[in-house]
């Protein structure tokens, strides 16, 4: 018996010492490890000899599993990376979620959905609020779709000025790419499907857009302008936005770029005008903070712009744009807060910077871009010149037709409700509308009330238009009352200020 044992083991040795140096030929990069385990081969006792076999398989085994991995990967598996910052990132998680396979995940993220309730649902149970959903994470996650076997791979980790960076890959075990582009393309119509009667919303994150939230699409008629001038604007962009515009711009050597300034008090309609021409051209929005910029951001994030999106910037007054004052727009002025001219030593935006990036020579083309200011006698007329600001639009407080157009606005509603019982009763309504109407546009002095101010007092007694009409004169002393204690407010903190 001992000496068929002492026969086999001398034939595995010698197996071995023949078989090493031609698997350090077929998986290159073994010999290191196969010359140490070598001399173990020489080990005297039996037990000994079986053990650094198992030892010299297992290493094996390791090495040949790494190596055949790698060749998989290379010759027998398809991939696609999505980067974070882009929108595809959203797409694919987005129908990852809706995915069964997401619910097993063994490593997952878990969030509000933020379309779930924040509240009760006023019967005390809080069974829907704040409802969470899972998506995998930091791991790989294997599933069949459309007889296909695919890889999910994501990683999360601490990317720059300490924000969340995220890594997303798929894949699938087999050679044509199409079966993932395939796979990618249902994510985007899916992605669309959500996103649908939406208008996307993107914030910068450092130097990277990143798609923040999706809200509903404002339609213009809630808007309340003049009816002139809101036909003007879309007019406009209509235009811009036709090809045959592009070629036109393209043939005389123009940037095919758009700028528009809404100015006028505050809660005149800026804001909501700049989202409502979004929503009407089915365009997504690029909003800028300026104070977390600094000219190389500002830079990168004008060259990451799509072709045809809006990008606003609130506030444009408040960034400070201002000329030194010996008249230049020196690169060491930035545009820092409180108006006041700052170096660029901090990290802000200089005004040479931001007035070459609107000039467009580093940006896609396509954009439009809309600026809102309450002081328009405040900003730098090198910014509002022609071609980076084409048209200047003034917003007012209510006047007779706005009053008239704002009480409808929310009172006609509940007309049509009211509607469902037709005919005579509809008509007699309609009437008494028109006299409501004139009531309260009566009873409030011209301009001299935001759309914004208005709309506070209607929505407070949105059931009820007498009760709006019969409180009127009590809201406007309210008003004018927190307009005199915030003036004094204002003075103060001037007179601290000197
Ligand atoms: N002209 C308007 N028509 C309809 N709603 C309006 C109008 N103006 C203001 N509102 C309402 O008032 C609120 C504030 O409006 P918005 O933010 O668009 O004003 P703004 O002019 O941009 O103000 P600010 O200059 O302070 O940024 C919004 O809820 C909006 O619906």
């Amino acid at each position: 018996m001992a000496s068929i044992s002492n026969a086999n083991l001398s034939h595995v040795q010698s197996l071995l010492s023949g078989q090493i140096p031609l698997l350090d030929f077929v998986f290159p990069g073994l010999m290191p490890t196969t010359s140490t385990v070598q001399p173990l081969t020489d080990v005297p006792t039996i037990y000994g000899r079986l053990l650094c076999l198992c030892a010299l398989f297992l290493l094996f085994g390791k090495y040949a599993s790494e190596h055949i991995g790698n060749l998989l990967e290379t010759y027998f598996i398809s991939r696609i990376e999505v980067p974070y910052n882009d929108e595809a990132y959203d797409m694919l998680i987005f129908w990852v979620r809706s995915q069964p396979f997401a619910r097993t995940a063994r490593a997952s993220l878990a969030m509000v959905d933020p379309k779930s309730p924040t509240h009760s649902d006023g019967f005390g149970s809080y069974a829907n609020k704040k409802l969470l959903h899972y998506s995998p994470c930091n791991g790989r996650c294997y599933f069949w779709h459309k007889r296909h076997l695919f890889v999910f791979e994501r990683k999360r980790n601490q990317g720059e000025f300490g924000f969340t960076r995220e890594e997303a890959c798929i894949s699938y075990f087999g050679r044509n790419p199409n079966v993932l582009r395939e796979l990618l393309d249902e994510c985007r119509q899916y992605y669309l499907g959500l996103v649908k009667n939406k208008t996307c919303v993107f914030e910068h994150e450092g130097n990277r857009w990143k798609s923040s939230k999706s809200r509903n699409k404002r339609n213009m008629s809630t808007v309340i302008i003049d009816n002139k001038l809101k036909e003007m604007l879309l007019g406009d962009v209509a235009e811009f936005l036709d090809p045959k515009t592009r070629t036109w711009y393209t043939a005389r050597g123009f940037p095919y770029q758009r700028g528009y300034l809404l100015y006028g008090p505050p809660g005149t309609g800026k804001s909501s005008l700049g989202l409502s021409i979004a929503g009407h051209f089915d365009l997504d929005v690029y909003v800028l903070t300026m104070s977390s910029l600094n000219d190389h951001s500002l830079k990168t994030l004008f060259a990451e712009l799509p072709q045809h999106c809006i990008v606003l910037l609130e506030d444009v007054d408040a960034a400070g744009v201002h000329r030194t004052q010996d008249g230049n727009t020196d690169a060491s002025q930035s545009l820092g807060q409180n108006g006041s001219p700052q170096r660029s030593t901090d990290g802000k935006v200089s005004l040479s910077t931001f007035l070459n990036v609107l000039d467009g020579l580093a940006s896609p083309e396509g954009r439009v871009l809309i600026m809102t200011t309450n002081h328009i006698e405040r900003l730098d007329p090198a910014l509002v010149r022609p071609g980076r600001v084409d048209k200047k639009i003034e917003f007012q407080l209510a006047d007779e037709d706005m009053l008239s157009q704002l009480f409808f606005f929310v009172y006609d509603l509940q007309l049509e409700a009211s509607a469902i019982d037709a005919g005579q009763q509809k008509i007699t309504r309609d009437n008494e509308m028109l006299v409501f109407a004139e009531e309260f546009v009566a009873k409030i002095p011209k301009r001299e009330f935001s759309p914004a101010e208005i709309m506070s007092l209607l929505l407070a007694y949105k059931r009820s238009p007498c009760q709006a009409i019969a409180s009127v004169d009590a809201w406007m002393e309210k008003i004018r009352e927190e307009r005199k204690v915030m003036r004094s407010n204002s003075w103060m903190l001037h007179d601290d200020d000197n």
